[in-house]
């Protein structure tokens, strides 16, 4: 028999309404002891609820009938009025009626197991409860709305259809066998593994829209690094002194630019040190470097044509700071420099515009939807690497390719959890909040 189950589905504590949710086979029966009758499904009513003669609120109560409702079960919410002695009550009654407290992620995970969602699409459930920026947002509506799902299923058809022309050629074996293959599946194959590398590529945009743009600041010992990210930020996060090698550690903050969540991290400046506390500060300023979307490399008037050089790359920003002091004259290898001072915050507008618009460079693509989780990504690499040998065993091998091409099907058919899902359920589910 399937539990019954219950949440809070707002959060904990006063406020204007409270809303629980149930679902399962035994909500009918619940609704009823609580003095819910006669509810039309999908529309409002308010009830009086009570349980063994306790009045416990004036509520507004809907009620779903299976499969029409979220979970495809039976459900209804409660609407309470949002005082903490209120919701005591309604949980103490609900479990009392023999409810069980939902776990986290349980009504979307019943939801998947009742078809009325794929994987992809719960997690984008979560993906947009955790969404802070419009961005982030906006993809994880994409992905629920299954567009991902429909590429992915697109995909697998495709595979499925050279698999079908491999085993229709292999079942007729002759001579030309090599030379048909060639000719039929070749060309789908080809244009597969195009469109599995174009997704594959996506998914570092997607990721980095979900995850955060990672910008670091990097430069010489007293350039004016710390002073920059407290300005970023809008707060005194960083320490600052005149003293050159006041950073050690690597310092992060998340900030929101144009729309896009943004992490932010301040290093040590580089220089080479007798101090192992410093040069452990500095080999993490090259690690975070070395993985960064972008390195503004900050210099000040009379650096050194430093070390920061080795590990800037094309595409990154010179921040010629302390412009107070006077201009920056360096050379810049091509890269674009921008002059700022926190002094007297020249150019910190213009930084934030630069930032916006590589941001919206890098990031919003018009071939929507991006692949957005690694694990996504990582299927997406197993199915285009199947597709590639299975191209390569065309030539020689046609019988192998049946099996390349099976592995790349079931790699898709992971993704939407058409397959495997029990491995991968806990994973999924895990990370959501209890009511969802
Ligand atoms: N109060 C409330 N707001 C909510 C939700 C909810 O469950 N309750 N949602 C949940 O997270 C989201 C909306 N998503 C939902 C998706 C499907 C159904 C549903 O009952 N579907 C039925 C009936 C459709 C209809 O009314 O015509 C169906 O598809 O058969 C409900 C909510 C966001 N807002
Ligand atoms: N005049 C002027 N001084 C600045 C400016 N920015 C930073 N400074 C000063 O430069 C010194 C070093 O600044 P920090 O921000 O600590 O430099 P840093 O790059 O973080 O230095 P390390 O952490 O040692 O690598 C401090 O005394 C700051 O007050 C600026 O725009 N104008
Ligand atoms: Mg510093």
């Amino acid at each position: 028999m399937i539990d019954t189950i219950f949440a809070l589905a707002t959060p904990p504590g006063r406020g204007a309404i409270a809303v629980f949710r149930l679902s399962g086979p035994g909500v009918e029966a619940a609704l009823t002891a609580l003095g819910a009758t006669r509810l039309k499904p999908r529309i409002a009513s308010v009830r009086d609820l009570s349980h063994a003669g306790d009045h416990i609120d004036q509520a507004l109560v809907l009620r779903f009938v299976a499969p029409n409702s979220y979970t495809g079960e039976d459900t209804a919410e409660l609407h309470l009025h949002g005082g903490r002695a209120v919701v005591e009550a309604a949980s103490r009654a609900l479990i009392a009626l023999g409810l069980r407290p939902a776990d986290p992620g349980e009504f979307t995970r019943r939801a998947f197991q009742n078809g009325r969602m794929d994987l992809a699409q719960a997690e984008a459930v979560a993906d947009l409860i955790d969404a802070e920026t419009s961005a982030q947002a906006k993809q994880a509506l994409g992905q629920l709305d299954g567009k991902l799902s429909e590429t992915y299923a697109g995909f697998r058809r495709d595979v499925l259809h050279a698999l079908a022309l491999v085993e229709a050629e292999i079942d007729f074996p002759d001579e030309e066998v090599p030379d048909n293959l060639a000719r039929t599946a070749g060309p789908v194959l080809n244009r597969l593994g195009g469109d599995l590398r174009r997704a594959v590529d996506t998914g570092r945009r997607g990721e980095r829209v979900r995850d955060g743009y990672r910008i670091v600041l990097i430069g010489e010992t007293n350039a004016g690094k710390s002073s920059l990210f407290n300005a970023l930020v809008a707060r005194e996060a960083a320490i600052v002194t005149p003293i050159a090698g006041t950073t050690r550690d690597v310092l992060d903050a998340d900030l929101v630019i144009g729309g896009y969540a943004v992490t932010l991290s301040d290093t040590a400046g580089l220089r080479d040190s007798d101090d192992p506390v410093e040069a452990e500060g500095v080999r993490r300023a090259r690690v975070r470097a070395e993985q960064a979307d972008l390195r503004l490399w900050v210099r000040a008037p009379g650096d050194p044509d430093g070390v920061a050089a080795n590990y800037v790359k094309d595409g990154d920003l010179i921040m010629a700071t302390k412009s107070d002091l006077g201009a920056w004259s360096g050379g810049a290898d091509g890269l674009e420099t921008l002059a700022v001072s926190t002094a007297t915050g020249e150019g910190l507008i213009e930084l934030r515009d630069w930032i916006a618009s590589r941001l919206a460079r890098d990031l919003s693509g018009a071939d929507f939807p991006a692949v957005t989780q690694e694990r996504h990504r990582l299927r997406l690499l197993e199915a285009l690497e199947s597709v590639d040998a299975a191209r390569a065993a065309l030539d020689v091998a046609p019988e192998m390719a049946g099996d390349d091409l099976r592995r790349a099907a079931d790699a898709l058919a992971r993704v939407t959890g058409a397959i495997g899902v029990e491995e991968i359920l806990g994973e999924v589910f895990s990370t959501f909040c209890i009511g969802k």
